[in-house]
C-alpha cells in the first residue's frame, strides 16, 4: 500500500474459587457474603452441597495461584468434555479425550468439543448466570479471565495450575450512540471490542485455552516440543505471547509481505521462531498442516477445535453484558471461519442451558476480495468453491480456502444467518466513518460495518433492532491503512471521509486564518 508524504512531517513513526454446587444459590448470598461452597461426593459422582468457610483475605506473600490452590475444592468435578466428529450423526460413537493429539475425525472431517450437557443441565440457567456474574471484575485465579470465568463450559477438567492466562476477555461492549444515530438511524447499536485485548485481537480468547491444554500435555510428557500456526498476523501474535508466558517454543508461518508491520513485530518480540514464506495464508496453512503431522509441533490454528471453546465465550459475554438478553443481530467478520461458529456455539449453549430463551441471528461479513463464503451463500449453499484471495486492506481475512467452512455453513443455517460482502472502498469508508465518531477500528470491523450499512438499507435490520458488531482487532495494528486513506493515497478510491492534517506556516496570522475558516465551517450547536 502507498504511504503518504502528507503524514511524513506530523505522523512518524462469590467465592469464585470453587463451584458453588447447588441448584438455586441466592443471588444476595453470591454477591455480598464471601461464602465458599464446596461439594462432597458419594463415590458415584453424585454431589452434595456443603458450605465451608468464609474466605480469609489473601496473605500478601501468596500469589493468586497460591491463593486459588488454598481454596480449591477436593470434591469430584462433575463436568467433562471430549472431541467428537463435527456434526456427527446421532449414532456415531467416535470420540477422543482432549488429552489426545488429534485434529481431524477418522473420515478426515472437522472435530468439535462436546461437553457433557447432562452434567451441566443439573444446574439451571439462573445458577449459571449467577455463577458467571459473581466472577466478573475479580482477580481470583483463573476467573479474572473472561474465558476462565466460564471454565466449566470451556475446559472443565484442566487443573487451574496448568492454565496460561493474561486475564483476557471481559472486553468492552461499546454503545455506538453517535455512529448509530448519525449514519444508520439506529439507537441500539453496539460494538463488542474484542480487539481491546492482550495482543490486540480476539485470538487471545482461543489461545489461552489452547496453550493451557498444551501446558497440561507437556506436563503429562506428551510429545509436544513446540506449538505452530499459519497466520495472517493475529493468531501468530496471540500464540507467541501465550507461549512466551508459559516458556513453550512457538513457530509461526507468515505469508511474506501480507501482514501489517505491527502484527509482524509481535511474534518477533515474543521470541517466536518466525518463518516468512513466499505464499499466501492458504499456502502457509497447507504447509503447517503437513509439518504438524510429521513433527512434534502442536497445531494452534482454529482447525483445532480447542480454540473455539475460548472464542465462544465472547458470545456468552455479550449476553451477560445485556443482563442475559439476546440481541437481535450479531455481525462478525469472517476469514478462516472458526469465529462465526464459535459465536453460534456460545449462544446456543446459553439457550440449551436455560440462560436465555433465544439466540441472535448471525451475519458473517467478508471482504469482496476474499469472499468464498459469500459466493457459496449466494449460490444457495450449492457446491463450495475455494478461491485465491486477492489483496485486501482487511488483510487478516485474506483467506480463500477457509478450514472451518463446514462449521460456518452449519452455524449460519441454524440461526437463519446472512452473509454479506464489502468492497475495498466500502470497508475503508466504513472504518473512517466509525473512527470519526470516536472509535479506532480495524479494517475487518469496517467489513462488518459495511454489512450493517447494507442490511439497514435493504430494511433487513430495523432501526430499533438491538445489533452488535464484533470488532475483531485493535485499530492500532492497522495504522498504515488509515494513513493511506487519510492521505488520499489509495489509487481509485475517493476516500470520502479522509481528514488530512492542514499544513500551515509557523505564523500567528496564518494559524488564525486557518482556524477562522475551520470554525466558520462548523455548525453552531444549539
Ligand atoms: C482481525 C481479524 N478479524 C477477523 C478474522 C476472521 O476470523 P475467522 O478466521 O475465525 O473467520 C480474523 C482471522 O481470520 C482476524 O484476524
Ligand atoms: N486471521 C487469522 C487467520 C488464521 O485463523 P485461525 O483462527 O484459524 O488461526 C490470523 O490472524 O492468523
Amino acid at each position: 500500500m502507498a504511504s503518504s508524504s502528507l503524514f511524513n512531517a506530523s505522523l512518524s513513526p462469590l467465592n469464585p474459587n470453587q463451584h458453588p454446587i447447588r441448584r438455586h444459590p441466592s443471588p444476595s448470598l453470591l454477591r455480598h457474603r464471601p461464602v465458599a461452597i464446596s461439594c462432597t461426593s458419594d463415590g458415584n459422582n453424585n454431589t452434595t452441597p456443603i458450605e465451608t468457610s468464609v474466605k480469609p483475605p489473601r496473605r500478601t506473600e501468596n500469589t493468586i495461584r497460591d491463593d486459588a490452590r488454598l481454596h480449591r475444592s477436593t470434591a469430584v468435578n462433575p463436568f467433562s468434555a471430549r472431541y467428537v466428529p463435527f456434526n456427527a450423526p446421532p449414532n456415531s460413537t467416535e470420540h477422543y479425550s482432549l488429552d489426545e493429539i488429534v485434529y481431524r475425525s477418522r473420515s478426515g472431517g472437522l472435530l468439535d468439543v462436546e461437553h457433557d450437557m447432562d452434567a451441566l443441565r443439573r444446574f439451571d440457567g439462573a445458577y449459571w448466570r449467577d455463577l458467571f456474574d459473581s466472577r466478573v471484575g475479580k482477580s481470583t485465579w483463573p476467573y479474572g479471565s473472561g474465558v476462565w470465568s466460564k471454565k466449566e463450559w470451556v475446559l472443565p477438567e484442566i487443573d487451574d495450575d496448568d492454565i496460561v492466562s493474561a486475564f483476557e476477555g471481559n472486553s468492552n461492549l461499546f454503545w455506538a450512540e453517535r455512529f448509530g444515530k448519525q449514519f444508520l438511524e439506529m439507537n441500539d447499536l453496539w460494538v463488542k471490542h474484542c480487539g481491546i485485548s492482550h495482543t490486540g485481537s480476539f485470538k487471545d480468547l482461543g489461545m489461552t485455552v489452547l496453550v493451557s491444554q498444551v501446558n497440561r500435555l507437556r506436563k503429562m510428557n506428551r510429545p509436544v516440543v513446540g506449538v505452530g500456526c499459519a497466520s495472517t498476523g493475529d493468531t501468530s501474535a496471540a500464540l507467541s505471547a501465550y507461549c512466551a508466558a508459559a516458556g513453550i517454543p512457538s513457530i509461526v508461518f507468515l505469508p511474506a509481505n501480507k501482514i501489517s508491520m505491527a502484527q509482524l513485530v509481535q511474534p518477533i518480540a515474543n521470541g517466536a521462531f518466525v518463518l516468512s514464506i513466499d505464499t499466501d495464508f492458504d499456502g502457509c496453512m497447507k504447509l503447517i498442516r503437513e509439518v504438524t503431522s510429521e513433527l512434534p509441533i502442536y497445531l494452534a490454528n482454529s482447525l483445532n477445535s480447542l480454540r473455539l471453546e475460548g472464542q465462544k465465550t465472547a458470545a456468552i459475554e455479550i449476553l451477560q453484558q445485556f443482563d442475559w438478553q439476546a440481541p437481535e443481530w450479531v455481525i462478525v467478520p469472517g476469514g478462516n471461519l472458526g469465529n462465526i461458529y464459535a459465536f453460534y456455539k456460545g449462544f446456543k449453549m446459553c439457550q440449551e442451558l436455560g440462560l436465555v430463551d433465544r439466540i441472535p441471528r448471525l451475519v458473517c461479513a467478508q471482504a469482496a476480495n476474499a469472499n468464498p463464503l459469500y459466493l457459496h451463500y449466494k449460490s444457495g449453499w450449492k457446491d463450495f468453491k475455494p478461491m485465491t484471495a486477492s489483496t485486501t486492506f482487511a488483510s487478516a481475512i485474506q483467506i480463500g480456502d477457509p478450514v472451518s467452512i463446514d462449521r460456518a455453513v452449519y452455524a449460519l443455517k441454524q440461526c437463519d444467518g446472512i452473509v454479506e460482502e464489502a468492497t475495498e472502498e466500502e470497508l475503508m469508508d466504513a472504518m473512517a466513518q466509525a473512527d470519526s465518531t470516536g472509535m479506532f477500528i480495524c479494517p475487518h470491523t469496517g467489513v462488518a460495518l459495511t454489512a450493517l450499512f447494507k442490511l439497514r438499507k435493504q430494511g433487513v435490520i430495523a432501526p430499533t433492532d438491538r445489533t452488535v458488531v464484533v470488532s475483531t482487532a485493535h485499530g492500532l495494528k492497522f495504522t498504515q491503512s488509515k494513513v493511506d486513506y487519510h492521505s488520499k493515497a489509495i489509487p481509485d478510491m475517493a476516500c470520502r471521509f479522509s481528514n488530512p492534517p492542514v499544513e500551515v506556516k509557523a505564523d500567528f496570522g496564518a494559524v488564525m486564518d486557518v482556524l477562522k475558516n475551520y470554525l466558520g465551517s462548523q455548525k453552531l450547536r444549539s
